[in-house]
């Protein structure tokens, strides 16, 4: 399986179960792996057969920035949603984390994957 990927894409966004994360902002950080065919794209080298992983990324951050969710898993079940209805990406795997939100941890979040099997 061939993947497109985009690490460590910083956010800022309202999110948080307190009182207090209502009322500022705060990074979020995207790790994102998509299923991608890229053997058109390879051969033509053309953008369009591509995943363009730079326009997927522009819509995330317009998205997360915007957003104003309680819990990580709100916000990472719908970029996903996105990814894969927008971009027509059958597989991912999505994490969605708050760096520094534990005291002690390095960073706190979720992993899902969503779609079917892959060749
Ligand atoms: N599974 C989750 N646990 C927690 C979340 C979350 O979004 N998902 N959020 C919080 C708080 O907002 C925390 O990040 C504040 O530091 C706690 N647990």
């Amino acid at each position: 399986m061939d993947t497109v990927f985009i690490r460590g894409l910083e956010v800022e966004t309202v999110i948080g179960i307190f009182d207090w994360e209502r009322r500022i902002r705060q990074r979020v950080r995207i790790d994102l792996e998509m299923a991608a065919d890229i053997a058109q794209a390879a051969a033509t080298d053309a953008i369009e057969d591509a995943l363009d992983y730079k326009a997927i990324g522009k819509r995330i951050i317009g998205f997360v920035g915007d957003s104003e969710f309680l819990l990580v898993e709100t916000l990472a079940e719908q970029v996903a949603g996105i990814v894969r209805e927008e971009f027509g990406v059958p597989w991912l795997r999505l994490s969605v984390s708050k760096p520094g939100a534990l005291r002690g941890a390095d960073d706190v979040g979720v992993t899902i994957e969503r779609g079917g099997q892959w060749q």
